[in-house]
């Protein structure tokens, strides 16, 4: 099976994740033997270490590309033919989400998306696998996602609509996403919406939004923080930026959830090979 967008999975399936994610099993190793080509640009860090540590666990050797590797004229149907003759798993982040569809479509071995500028669906699993450990109820949480409609708010959302949770968008009017989701609820507004949200994400803001005007009427600041409910969660998307879409105070309070919350990426994604490698 691939991993390319979180709407292609049920919650049972993705259920399944979470708990080989909990086993975090380093035996028996479904890559011994077995090469997996990864596809990342210089400029990840979480991602890449996570899934090369993964392959690494999971007795596998990781081979690696940048994404322009991808980009050759040469048809993505013959970059798949000859990788599967000496790979067993393709993991790759690349800005078009429709060549990593693409070569999905071409391989026949699983392909992993680890972020195109679509969506991000591993980043976005692995957030809920460390929500349910701080509480096994996260499906009945409400989210609200502050910024703009980008790959994680995508992700998100498609996590909301498989897990029936809500999700708040927060954003100028342009932002608003054009779907159907009954789940999905838009507002310019923020502070009404902040005494309503448990967990609370936001997204580094491309140049459109960035400005005096968005700062003053969305950035995370210690007296938004101060608007939410005891025990909510602000979870920001890595790479943040202090003085744009959250504030220095808002990252040092005790609501954020800290830089250990992403440890959950080294176990989710190995066990999104896992399961992507067994269900194949
Ligand atoms: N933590 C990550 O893996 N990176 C997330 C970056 C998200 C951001 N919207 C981006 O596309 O660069």
């Amino acid at each position: 099976m691939n991993f390319l967008n979180l709407s292609d999975f049920t919650a049972a399936q993705l259920q399944e994740v979470f708990a080989l994610a909990e086993q975090n099993a380093a035996n028996p190793k479904p890559l011994a033997g077995k090469t997996a080509v990864l596809f990342f640009p210089e400029s990840s860090i979480r991602t890449r270490i996570t899934f090369e540590k993964a392959v690494v666990e999971l007795g596998g050797q990781p081979i690696l590309f940048p994404p322009e590797s991808l980009d050759k004229p040469e048809a993505l149907h013959d970059v798949a033919g000859y990788i599967q003759n000496w790979a067993s798993l393709v993991i790759v982040r690349h800005n078009s989400h429709s060549r990593i569809s693409q070569l999905a479509a071409h391989s026949s071995i699983p392909v992993i998306n680890a972020m195109s500028s679509h969506n991000h669906p591993c980043e976005i699993v692995s957030d809920l696998f460390a929500i349910r450990k701080l509480n096994p109820g996260f499906d009945k949480l409400r989210y609200t996602f502050v910024g703009a409609c980008g790959n994680i708010l995508q992700s998100w959302l498609n996590a909301a609509t498989v897990f029936g949770f809500p999700l708040t968008h927060v954003a100028p009017a342009s932002e608003k996403l054009d779907t159907e989701a009954a789940n999905y609820h838009f507002t310019e507004q923020l502070e009404p919406a902040l005494a309503n949200t448990d967990v609370l994400l936001t997204d580094p803001l491309p140049a459109r939004l960035k400005g005096d005007l968005y700062y003053s009427r969305y950035q995370i600041t210690q007296r938004r923080i101060e608007m939410l409910p005891a025990n909510a969660l602000f979870n920001p998307c890595p790479p943040f930026y202090r003085g744009e879409e959250v504030s220095e105070e808002a990252i040092k309070s005790p609501v954020f959830v800290g830089y250990n919350f992403k440890a959950s990426l080294l176990p989710v994604q190995k066990a999104v090979i896992q399961y992507c490698l067994e269900h194949y």
